[in-house]
């Protein structure tokens, strides 16, 4: 009999093309994804070797970052470096022969949002970015993360990366989530609780009923924030919510390949009695809508929490929160729900996806955004886009206040020219809360999409259920 297996565990077996002595391997890659920051060098490595792509149909690129979200997509462009990023990316994939969703085709967007809505992303592949959040892909049971731009070189010419195992860490979310709450709470509140190294040098299954009752773009979120966790990336076990999801997408299989498919996805599940190197568990009635206070995505607290002191701290933490604070602008004490937002920012590969608007417009319609609070809703997809406003809720965001952006990173990062002034304060459904992160000097809150929504309609930080 052959020892029990975590999902990990064999993915990771079906890809290893070769096994060095010390564990060191060589992984084939069923699917790299491109963007315009971190490739061009990559190309250009290619070029000057005169190597081609080797697997141009498993290559897919679009690009995401530097795009304004107007609809003046040329002439917005932030500066010149941006420009040339986004040029390259456009010569390189014509040049190369790979897919490519250039900015005027609808189908443009965040790579981590494009892949699955294509088709590209299905169970068991492996699959690599150069792009920290390509954990994303994870949610349909693929193991997904990013790569460094050498090794984008590497893929691109050879189909595989050099990898050394990680461990095995279990994330399991039990029973069920209470009202307001949603896969971006259950994804801050994990972080919250092992911190930002707590997944460092584990890959991790996220499971427990809480995680089988997300949809596929519940589970993208959760995913997604794996690699704020620290970890190289997470995973959920695929089950008929994924296939379902996965099903005449345009780069799915279909007929008989579909079949074939689906009987290998059916194996794709942690062995009883597999064994985790760490496990996390927490009950899904305990987990509260959150909100972050610093700008570490672990520095996160229920909304009815008040700011935290300095004091509340250990050792070195003591000093990261009082400067976290200052940099945020806040009072301990302060009850978070008290703390009045200047932005709104809806969109990024964590929560961009239709459920993310759909989420937001429930908690919009018919009102106002709070006067001097600016919103802005950028879906993660042109497709996106276009559900959205055939469902009417781009109608609803606009009445509201909101502006109404294309796809693309926007304010998720300053990349771009959505950005927030000094001193702004944002409540934004992206991932990431660094110092500078949406604008230099600006300052994020993290939350969900309806908490981002109730938030733009109080001009403060929320309890998204004083407005359901
Ligand atoms: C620009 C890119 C390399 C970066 C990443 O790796 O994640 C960006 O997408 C981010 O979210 O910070
Ligand atoms: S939306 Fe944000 S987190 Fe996602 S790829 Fe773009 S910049 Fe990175």
């Amino acid at each position: 009999m052959t020892a029990p297996k975590t999902l990990y565990d064999k993915i990771w077996d079906a890809h290893v093309a070769h096994e060095a002595e010390d564990g060191t391997c060589l992984l084939y890659i069923d699917r790299h994804l491109v963007h315009e920051v971190t490739s061009p060098q990559a190309f250009e490595g290619l070029r000057m070797a005169g190597r081609p792509v080797r697997a141009p149909e498993k290559t897919i690129a679009v690009p995401d970052h530097n795009v304004p979200t107007t609809t003046d997509r040329e002439q917005g462009i932030k500066n010149e470096e941006s420009r040339i990023q986004v040029e390259a990316l456009d010569k390189n994939a014509k040049d190369f022969g790979i897919n490519y969703y250039p900015v005027d085709d609808i189908r443009q967007g965040i790579v981590h949002i494009v892949g699955p809505e294509q088709g590209w992303t299905l169970p068991g592949m492996t699959v690599v970015c150069g792009d920290s959040h390509t954990a994303t892909h994870g949610a349909f049971g693929a193991l997904a993360h990013g790569i460094g731009t050498s090794e984008v070189e590497h893929v691109l010419a050879t189909q595989t990366l050099i990898q050394k195992k990680s461990r095995n860490m279990k994330v399991e979310i039990t029973g069920k989530l209470r009202p307001g709450v949603t896969a971006k709470d259950i994804t801050l509140a994990v972080i919250g609780e092992t911190g930002t190294a707590g997944g460092t040098g584990y890959v991790i299954e996220y499971c427990g009923e809480a995680i089988r009752d997300l949809s596929m773009e519940g589970r993208m979120t959760v995913c997604n924030m794996a690699i704020e966790g620290g970890a190289r990336a997470g995973l959920i076990a695929p089950d008929e919510t994924t296939f379902e999801y996965v099903k005449g997408r345009p780069h799915a299989p279909k007929g008989a390949q579909w079949e074939a498919a689906l009987n290998w996805w059916k194996t794709l599940y942690t062995d009883e009695g597999a064994e985790f190197d760490k496990v996390v568990t927490i009950r899904g009635e305990d987990i509260a809508p959150v909100v972050t206070w610093g700008t570490s995505p672990e520095d996160v607290l229920p909304i009815t929490d008040t700011v935290p002191a300095p004091e509340d701290f250990e050792g070195g933490k003591v000093d990261a929160a009082r400067r976290s604070l200052e940099y945020m602008g806040l009072t301990p004490g302060t009850p978070l729900s008290e703390v009045p937002i200047d932005a709104v920012f809806i969109g990024s590969c964590t929560n961009g996806r239709i459920e993310d608007l759909r989420a937001a417009a429930e908690i919009v319609k018919g009102k106002k955004i709070a006067q001097g609070v600016r919103g802005m809703v950028v879906p993660g997809s042109g497709l996106v886009r276009a559900q959205a406003e055939e469902e009417g809720l781009a109608e609803i965001f606009e009445d509201a206040g909101f502006e109404w952006r294309m796809a693309g990173c926007s304010m998720c990062l300053a990349m771009n020219p959505d950005q927030l002034a000094p001193q702004e304060r944002c409540a934004s459904t992206s991932n990431r809360n660094f110092e500078g992160r949406q604008g230099f000097k600006g300052r994020t809150h993290l939350m969900s999409p309806a908490m981002a929504a109730a938030a733009a309609i109080t001009g403060r930080l929320t309890d998204v259920r004083e407005v359901m």
